[in-house]
Formats: structure tokens, C-alpha cells, sequence
């Protein structure tokens, strides 16, 4: 698999948080209508990210129809929502929550409808408010690579930073 992303050298090791999900556990939506986790939406991912024993999360995501790109496969930007929200749900693990600035996706094999995807998403470590992660994904054969992620993330004040937005949401 090659990477365009490098991460820094430098990084700051990182603990769960007292608090954190438990191992096994689904982290809970960040809310009721995101796309990449809620229940609510018609259309969404429904992601259910699992918290693993260390820094790291899972989560499986069926391959349905109107996820379709090129036919018969999945669609980039479908994969790579669905990455955003599984890397992006991680640092939860730190109890950091965060936004996206940048997310590098490498596509390695045509993954076809009717498939389901296994990710695997780790925190690499931390600079500042700047949380790093990896990312990978199967279809069953952790052997397997389909697809891999690199994932930075910053640490916001969430009351803050949406408050702007917040009277705008949409709830269905
Ligand atoms: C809450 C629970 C979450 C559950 C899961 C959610 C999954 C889905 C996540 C998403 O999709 S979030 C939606 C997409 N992302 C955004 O809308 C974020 C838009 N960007 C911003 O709002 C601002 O850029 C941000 C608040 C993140 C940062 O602005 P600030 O003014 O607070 O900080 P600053 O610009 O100084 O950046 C902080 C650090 O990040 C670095 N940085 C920012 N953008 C970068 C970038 N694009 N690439 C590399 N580094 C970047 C920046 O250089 C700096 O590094 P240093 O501390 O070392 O100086």
C-alpha cells in the first residue's frame, strides 16, 4: 500500500481517557442525524464505531446499492466519508473531540456491492491539539487491504466552534 502521508516522527504518546467507551462497546452517535452515524437519516452510513482495548476503534459497513461509484463498486467519496467518520470517531477514546482538516484515502482494490467493509482505525499520537491516525479496511480477510486512511484531526471547543450553525440543523 503506498502513502503520500507522512505522519510526524514526533508525536506524543497518547492514554485512554478514565472515561473512555469499554472495549467491545459501540461509542455512542455524535448525533441523532450525522451522516456517517445516525440513526435518523435515511440515507446515512449508520455506522456503529466500536471502541477496541487500546487507541483503536472498528466498525463493518455493508455495501448497498446506492453506494455505487463506478458500477458495481463502491463510490470514493462514499469510502472515504465512511473513513472520516471511523477515524474521526476515535479520538473520542481520549475524550477529544475533534474535526477533520485533512484525510488522505488510498484506493487499492475495486470494493463490490454486496461486500462489507471491516475498518480499523488507531490513534498514532498527538502534536498540540493536532490527533493523527491511520486507517485500514477489508472485506473479511484481514490480510486483505482494500483500502487504508491517514486522518488529521483538531481538538475543538464543540459549543464554540457550531455555534454558528447550530440554530441551522436539521433534525428529521
Ligand atoms: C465531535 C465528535 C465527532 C464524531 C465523529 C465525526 C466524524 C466526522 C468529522 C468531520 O467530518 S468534521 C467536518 C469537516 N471538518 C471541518 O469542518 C473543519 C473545518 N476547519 C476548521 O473549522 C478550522 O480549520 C479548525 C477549527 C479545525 C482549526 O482552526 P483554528 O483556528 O482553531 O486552529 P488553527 O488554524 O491554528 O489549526 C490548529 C492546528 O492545526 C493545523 N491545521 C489546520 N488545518 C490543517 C490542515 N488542513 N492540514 C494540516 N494542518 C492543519 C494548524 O497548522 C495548527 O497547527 P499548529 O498548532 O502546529 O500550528
Amino acid at each position: 500500500m503506498k502513502h503520500a502521508f507522512v505522519p510526524p516522527a514526533d508525536l506524543e504518546p497518547l492514554v485512554r481517557h478514565p472515561k473512555a467507551t469499554g472495549p467491545g462497546q459501540h461509542i455512542g452517535l455524535h448525533h441523532s442525524t450525522c451522516f456517517g452515524c445516525g440513526d435518523d437519516t435515511p440515507l446515512g452510513l449508520h455506522l456503529k464505531v466500536i471502541a477496541g482495548d487500546d487507541l483503536s476503534v472498528t466498525a463493518q459497513m455493508p455495501v448497498v446499492d446506492w453506494m455505487q461509484g463506478g458500477p458495481g463498486v463502491i463510490h470514493g467519496g462514499v469510502l472515504s466519508a465512511a473513513f472520516d467518520e471511523v477515524t474521526g470517531t476515535a479520538p473520542l477514546l481520549i475524550g477529544a473531540p475533534v474535526v477533520t482538516v485533512h484525510l488522505e484515502v488510498d484506493f487499492a482494490k475495486p470494493i463490490p456491492l454486496g461486500s462489507t467493509l471491516h475498518f480499523e482505525a488507531r490513534i498514532l499520537g498527538k502534536q498540540g491539539r493536532k490527533i493523527y491516525l491511520a486507517a485500514s479496511a477489508h472485506l473479511g480477510d484481514p490480510e486483505q487491504i482494500v483500502a487504508s486512511a491517514h486522518a488529521l484531526f483538531v481538538t475543538i471547543d464543540v459549543q464554540k466552534h457550531f455555534a454558528e450553525h447550530y440554530d441551522k440543523r436539521v433534525i428529521l
